[in-house]
Formats: structure tokens, C-alpha cells, sequence
């Protein structure tokens, strides 16, 4: 015999959460299932870890660096903290995450693989479930390329890293995305030689022109970039994992770390019982439902951006969708993403290459952290922000430099909120701020109109009169 639920949710991490919450606390009758650890990917595997090595990083570096301030300090890197440091902020955030927790708000949490038996049925730990909605949120996990040799040899993924115990003394990074320029920096800080192996340009998403700054940074820190590197295969030599590279040569270290992209988790998730389509992530319209109208995919097991905020975002749309029945619909078009590199590359809406490609009259205006006070005085002058437009309206948004992530915020309400630059331009920021670089851009498209000839021959014309 089955059971009955208003909605059923498949993985629980920042997506299935994030609705498991809603739908609880507003009254529906809610099952949660988990195979793993609650809080999923971004808490165990993802963006809570790898934050915090980040930071562990960054005080390393900014001590290391401090003599320009008229600070002699020299850091010393007791790797094991900085690993207990990591779990440490881990269990810090789990309560939030836990069972327990959702529990209390009124879900049925099941410890179990689910999978899908019929069009609005689940199977697991041997029951059967069935709910008048489904919402699949079972994320991804790191794509292993078939690449000759690789599966003989041992390698780390964002999944096992974080169990080290020991400093790599020389980690490879196989890909130049997000996490290989993230991690890449964090571990070169942290006193490892590190080399990075992409097979076209590293971040490659971001603008090129931006990119080249974090790429200077990177090797200013000592990491070694090997773009346009195709690798024919992989093997093993007494000293670790070693590389051959198409063109010739191999880049060999102590450790591998895989980061190539990601793989949706649908294999085995009786998609096809369910009458879902997915190609090599699930196929969702724009209200996030699948070929299946009452199951909804969200989050890195869709098509479309994988984020925590892009699961979280997803799962209000579906909250919407199916315990207020509204017709809510996603737009990513204001989403934004940011790079946790030392300067960071932060990006909302379109880059200047994209809107080019699909948007008329396009025009850019930009500043420079340079002639901001405040970073002058961090000696964080490296770095910038670019406005994009399309027949004068805001399309993008990119900022490379100190807090990028921080600072595309404002951006990002004007995308959602269809804000204009002009509107940027009316408020009073705080002196010194960071921030200040955003209004220095915004002011930089009326500065031609403002000093224009003839503005100052309107100014001339009201100085003569009595
Ligand atoms: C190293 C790294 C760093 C990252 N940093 C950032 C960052 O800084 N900012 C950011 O926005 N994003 C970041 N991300 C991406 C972010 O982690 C993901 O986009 C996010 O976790 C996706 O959430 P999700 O709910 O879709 O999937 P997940 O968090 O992966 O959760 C899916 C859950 O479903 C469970 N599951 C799967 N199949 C089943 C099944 N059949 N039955 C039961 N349970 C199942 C899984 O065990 C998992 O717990 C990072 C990712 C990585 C790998
Ligand atoms: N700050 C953040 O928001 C953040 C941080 C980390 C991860 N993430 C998320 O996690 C995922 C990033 O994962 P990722 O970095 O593994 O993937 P990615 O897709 O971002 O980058 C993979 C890189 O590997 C390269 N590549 C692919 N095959 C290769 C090969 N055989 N040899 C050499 N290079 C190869 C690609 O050209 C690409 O540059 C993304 O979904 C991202 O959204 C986000």
C-alpha cells in the first residue's frame, strides 16, 4: 500500500530544501528523501567548504603580504587545522540543514534512494509513496571524462578533497572552471605547487577581458595555467599522477584533482516510468515542469544554471507553482554568478560578448578600482566594473576586483527590477566604499551628456543673467 502526500521532493540539498521548507510550514502534507548527507552538495561537497578553505587562504596570503602595510609577519600553514577549520564550519551550518530540523517544520524525512515507479508514484526503503505533485531536485555530481588511463589511478573530485589529511605538495587540476581556478588558488596559498590543465581558456563563461585579470592573479600567486592543453591520458608514476598532454609533454604532480563540469543525477531515477524527458539533464518548460506536468526538476539536475541560488530560486518558483497554484514562471535572465577568487569576477545578465551577439546598439561604460579611494587605501587597486547596454538599457554587469560578489548586488536588483543606470546615479554612497566604483560607472554615462558643449553653453547662458 502506498501512502499519500500533497508533494513528494527527491534530494535534499539547497533546491529540495528549499521547498521541503515552504511546502511544510504552509500546511501541505510533505515527504523528503535523501540517499546522502542532508544539505546535499553546496554544505558537504561545495560552496560551504570550498569558502572556507578560501578564507583559510586568504589569511595566509593577506599575512604573507602584509609588509606593504608596515606589518612583518610570516605565516605558517598548519594544513590539518585549516581541514578541521573547514569541517568545523561544515557542522556549523548542518542544524540548518538537518532532519531534525525539517522535522520540526512539518516534513516526513526519508533516508533513502528514491526512485520514480509510476507517473506520481516513488519507491524507497521498500514503501511506496504517491503525491499529487513530484519535484525532482537530486542535483549533480563531478563529470568523469573517459579520458584513457584515468580510471587506473588515483584522483580527487570536490567530493573526496576535503578528506585530506595531508598538504598535496603538487596538486593538478584537470579544468580551468570555477572550482579549478577556486580551488587552484586556495591550495597554492596554502603552500602547494599547483597546475592547472584546460583544455581551452580557463572560466570560460566570464568575459575574457575580466578573466585576464583573475589569470594574472593566479600566476602572480605562483599557479602554473596550461590553457589550450588537451590531455590524451592519464597514468601513474612512482611520485603521483602524471598527465600526457595531445601535443606532446605531461604535467605530472603529487595529486589529481578532477574538475571537468558536472553530470545531472538522473541515471536511475525511473525517469522514463514517470514519462520524464531528459537529454544529459532533465528537460523543464518554463514553470520548471517536466514532459511530466505534475513533476517539477529544479536546481543542477535540470537544464539551466547551476547554482545554490539557482536551486533556491527554483524552488520559490515551484513553491508558487504548486502550494499557491500561481502559473509562476523562472527567469534566469538576472542571474547572477560570481567567482570566489582573489580578485573576485562577479557577472549578472549578459557579457558584453553575449549582448553583442544577441542585442542591438550595444555600448558599454566602465571604472576603474584605481580611482577608487577606499581601495587605495586596501592597495586593492586591481580591477573593474563594465556596464552593458543595449539601446541604453542595462543588459549586464560584470566587476572583477575586491568583493566582487558583494558589489554586483545592486546590479542585480536593477536587472530584476528593470532599474535604469540613471537610477544608480541617485543615491548617496558612503565615502570610502568599494561601492563607490558602481556609481563612478553609472555617472560615466552621463558624464559626456553633462559636460557636453551644450550644457555648458546653457550653464554660460544662466551665469549671464542678473
Ligand atoms: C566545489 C563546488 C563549489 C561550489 N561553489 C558554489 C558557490 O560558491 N556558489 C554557488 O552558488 N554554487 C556553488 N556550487 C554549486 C552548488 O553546490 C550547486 O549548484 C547546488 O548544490 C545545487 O543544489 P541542488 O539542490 O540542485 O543539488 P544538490 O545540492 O547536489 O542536492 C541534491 C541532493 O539529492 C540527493 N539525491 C540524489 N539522487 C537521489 C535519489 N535518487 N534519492 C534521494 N536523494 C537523492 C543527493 O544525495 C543530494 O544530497 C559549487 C559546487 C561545487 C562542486
Ligand atoms: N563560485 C561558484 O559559483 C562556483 C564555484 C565552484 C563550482 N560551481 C559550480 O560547479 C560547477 C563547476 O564545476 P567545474 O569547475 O568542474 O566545471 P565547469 O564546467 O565550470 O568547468 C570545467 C572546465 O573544464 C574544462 N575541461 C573539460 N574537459 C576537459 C578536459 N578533458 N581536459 C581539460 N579541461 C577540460 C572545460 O573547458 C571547462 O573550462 C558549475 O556548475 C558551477 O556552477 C560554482
Amino acid at each position: 500500500m502506498s501512502s499519500s502526500y500533497d508533494i513528494a521532493i527527491i534530494g535534499a540539498g539547497s533546491g529540495g530544501l528549499s521547498v521541503a521548507a515552504g511546502a511544510a510550514q504552509l500546511g501541505l502534507k510533505t515527504v523528503l528523501f535523501e540517499a546522502r548527507e542532508m544539505g546535499g552538495d553546496c554544505l558537504n561537497f561545495g560552496c560551504v567548504p570550498s569558502k572556507s578553505l578560501i578564507a583559510a587562504a586568504d589569511r595566509a596570503h593577506a599575512a604573507a603580504k602584509s609588509g606593504e602595510f608596515g606589518i612583518e609577519a610570516s605565516p605558517r600553514v598548519n594544513f590539518p587545522r585549516v581541514m578541521a577549520h573547514v569541517q568545523e564550519v561544515i557542522a556549523s551550518i548542518a542544524p540548518h540543514d538537518s532532519v531534525e530540523r525539517f522535522e520540526r517544520l512539518g516534513a516526513e524525512v526519508v533516508r533513502a534512494r528514491a526512485r520514480l515507479v509510476g507517473r506520481k508514484e516513488i519507491e524507497a526503503d521498500g514503501r511506496r509513496f504517491d503525491a499529487r505533485h513530484i519535484v525532482l531536485a537530486t542535483g549533480s555530481r563531478p563529470f568523469i571524462p573517459p579520458l584513457d588511463g584515468l580510471s587506473d589511478i588515483p584522483f580527487l573530485t570536490n567530493e573526496t578533497i576535503w578528506n585530506l589529511s595531508e598538504q598535496p605538495e603538487h596538486l593538478v587540476i584537470l579544468g580551468g572552471g570555477n572550482i579549478g581556478v577556486e580551488l587552484g588558488q586556495a591550495f597554492r596559498r596554502l603552500g602547494s605547487e599547483v597546475t592547472i590543465v584546460e583544455r581551452h581558456s580557463i572560466m570560460g563563461n566570464d568575459d575574457p577581458e575580466f578573466v585576464e585579470h583573475v589569470r594574472n592573479a593566479l600566476r602572480e600567486d605562483g599557479v602554473t595555467i596550461r590553457e589550450s592543453s588537451e590531455v590524451a591520458r592519464a597514468s601513474m608514476s612512482e611520485a603521483g599522477p602524471v598527465l600526457h598532454l595531445k601535443a606532446g609533454g605531461t604535467v605530472s604532480g603529487s595529486h589529481l584533482l578532477v574538475a571537468v563540469g558536472r553530470d545531472a543525477n538522473i541515471d536511475d531515477l525511473g525517469l522514463d516510468a514517470a514519462g520524464v524527458e531528459a537529454d544529459r539533464a532533465i528537460k523543464v518548460d518554463d514553470r520548471l515542469r517536466t514532459s511530466n506536468k505534475s513533476i517539477f526538476a529544479i536546481g543542477d539536475c535540470r537544464e539551466g544554471p547551476k547554482f545554490t541560488h539557482a536551486a533556491g530560486y527554483d524552488g520559490g518558483i515551484v513553491v508558487r507553482n504548486t502550494v499557491f497554484r500561481l502559473p509562476a514562471k523562472a527567469d534566469w535572465s538576472a542571474m547572477p554568478w560570481c567567482t570566489y577568487t582573489d580578485p573576485e569576477l562577479a557577472q549578472v545578465g549578459l557579457t558584453e560578448a553575449k549582448a553583442r551577439e544577441a542585442k542591438p546598439d550595444v555600448s558599454t561604460v566602465g571604472a576603474s578600482f584605481a580611482d577608487n579611494d577606499r581601495a587605495r587605501a586596501e592597495r586593492r587597486t586591481a580591477g573593474k566594473i563594465k556596464l552593458v547596454l543595449s539601446k541604453g538599457k542595462l543588459v549586464g554587469c560584470t566587476i572583477v576586483g575586491p568583493h566582487a560578489g558583494e558589489l554586483i548586488h545592486p546590479w542585480a536588483l536593477a536587472m530584476a527590477k528593470g532599474l535604469s543606470v540613471r537610477d544608480i546615479t541617485s543615491y548617496i554612497a558612503p565615502y570610502p566604499t568599494l561601492g563607490e566604483v558602481s556609481k563612478a560607472a553609472a555617472n560615466g554615462l552621463y558624464r559626456d551628456k553633462l559636460f557636453s558643449p551644450l550644457v555648458r553653453r546653457a550653464v554660460g547662458f544662466l551665469s549671464k543673467l542678473p
